[in-house]
């Protein structure tokens, strides 16, 4: 950090602006206990000189007194702020470290590992554009991997990286490193996932970390922090796939009115003729104001076209009603509207999620109260067997028929994850007790749930839960 701290000293503007240019790579780091994450972690601040001077000369003393590796600096120590703070209790979730190369900006969301944090680790991958998965050399794939693998892959993240560890203690064997990645390569193909590299790594020693490593003469890959630089990870913006979902109506007098939001996917013209959903009213694109000023002085300023993620507002032809939580689309590219969705569940929550309980589900900028109706299956994350269940627990994630008192236009988290993902959220207490992906829409009119006008008390939806629970020959349905 000292090069950096000089630069910052001399030239902050300058310092700054390098930064800005760069782009952006999240991560996410899985393993389990000991298989030396927060050593990874270390190495690569360490590395790549993230570490500022005070943090690095206490490292140095904590590692002589408390450190496991003789003389030699403690990585995983330099990371250990974040491990005492999770010890206590955890009030942060997940810890987010930040460190630049020459390239890029990265963000490492740390979660942890056990099951019990399930919540956790959905919560940091949920933004992550690649994760690595920690292998323990000696150990191979344990059933921590294969739950690590499955949330991954579950929260879309394309590129996964295997980096198989401790590889100083299996004498940088070329054989143990192919086990393993076959192995991997299986489970990966059980699950889908796109696009796997497989890495062999010493942490402790910073083998392929940073620096390719002489000991492992076999190996042909980039060293972590290359691969990490190098990897295309951009999508391809698709005009047609234009999805604004309006944050804030602006009208700061009578001349003025304003869609404020930030562009979730797609391109937009001014001219384009757009869709506001669900109320299906149309219109077209009159003026994209920029980068969301609309203050007096720059309400002038405008943009021929905008993208996602550019944060817009939009003014329209005609006077339509568009309110918070409506979505502005491209007329030719309608995304489905319906109350009735089949979506991925993870429970967050310590007091069980009912079929039939009313919550909040909060969508992009929409919130709409919704209930489950119905659980299809809930999943097994360490064998991925499938379990039928009529209630779901802390961490537990299943398949589920989600209805909403409103319809939504609704995209599928697979075509794109801002609008494809939602919270639930309890309408008594405001706590987020679950989150969840959009899996399918339907498009059939007859699958878009009525819904009865009548309120049920909570000793009637117990009822309800009783009967269907003991009695499930009556085919009794959720209220
Ligand atoms: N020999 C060897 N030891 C390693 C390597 N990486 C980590 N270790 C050691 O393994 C032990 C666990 O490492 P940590 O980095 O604390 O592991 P972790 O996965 O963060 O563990 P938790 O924080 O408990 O989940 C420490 O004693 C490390 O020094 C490696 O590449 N080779």
């Amino acid at each position: 950090m000292a090069k950096e701290n000089s630069k910052i000293a001399l030239d902050i503007e300058g310092y700054l602006k390098e930064h800005e240019n760069k782009d952006m790579l999240r991560f996410l780091t899985c393993g389990s206990v000991d298989d030396g994450k927060s050593t990874l972690i270390g190495r690569m601040l360490y590395d790549s000189k993230m570490i500022f001077d005070d943090q690095l000369s206490a490292a140095e003393g904590e590692s002589r007194k408390y450190g496991t590796t003789g003389e030699k600096l403690d990585m995983a120590l330099l990371v250990d702020g974040l491990q005492s703070e999770r010890e206590q209790g955890i009030t942060i979730d997940v810890a987010y470290r930040f460190f630049a190369t020459e390239k890029r900006k990265f963000i490492i969301a740390d979660t942890p590992g056990h099951e019990q944090y399930t919540r956790n680790m959905v919560t940091g991958a949920s933004t992550a554009d690649v994760a690595i998965i920690l292998i323990d050399a000696r150990k191979g794939i344990l059933t921590q991997t294969r739950r690590h693998s499955f949330i991954v892959n579950l929260l879309g993240i394309e590129h996964v990286i295997v980096a198989i560890n401790k590889m100083d203690l299996v004498d940088f064997s070329e054989e143990v490193f192919d086990k393993i990645s076959g192995a991997y390569g299986a489970l990966a193909d059980e699950l889908g996932i796109k696009n796997t590299y497989y890495i062999p790594v010493s942490a402790l020693e910073g083998d392929n970390v940073v620096d390719r490593s002489k000991r492992s003469p076999w190996f042909s890959g980039q060293p972590l922090l290359g691969l990490l630089d190098s990897m295309d990870i951009s999508k391809e913006p698709k005009e047609e796939d234009f999805r604004f979902p309006v944050q804030y109506v602006n009208r700061p007098n009578l001349d003025f009115r304003g869609f404020c939001g930030t562009i979730a996917a797609g391109l937009v013209r001014t001219g384009d003729e757009i869709t506001v959903l669900p109320s299906g009213k149309t219109t077209k694109v009159k003026n994209i104001v920029n980068a969301g000023d609309i203050t007096e002085k720059n309400r002038e300023t405008m943009t021929e076209y905008a993208y996602a993620p550019m944060a817009v507002t939009i003014t329209t032809e005609d006077e339509v009603d568009i309110s918070r939580g409506d979505m502005i689309v491209h007329t030719k590219n309608l995304p489905r509207v319906s109350n009735s969705l089949k979506v991925m569940l993870v429970w967050m929550d310590e007091t069980p999620m009912e079929p039939g309980k009313t919550y909040d589900i909060k969508r992009a900028t929409s919130v709409v109260p919704g209930f489950i109706e119905h659980i299809n299956y809930k999943v097994d994350i360490n064998t991925y067997e499938r379990e039928q269940v009529h209630r779901l627990g802390l961490n537990d994630i299943a398949s589920c028929k989600m209805v909403l008192t409103q319809p939504i236009a609704a995209d599928a988290y697979e075509t794109n994850r801002l609008t494809g993902s939602f919270i639930v959220v309890d309408r008594i207490s405001n706590d987020t007790v679950g989150a969840g992906m959009i899996v399918g829409v339907s498009r059939r009119e007859e699958d878009v749930v009525k819904l009865s006008a009548k309120e049920y008390t909570d000793a009637e939806r117990a009822l309800n839960l009783y009967v269907r629970e003991n009695f499930p020959e009556w085919e009794c349905k959720v209220i």
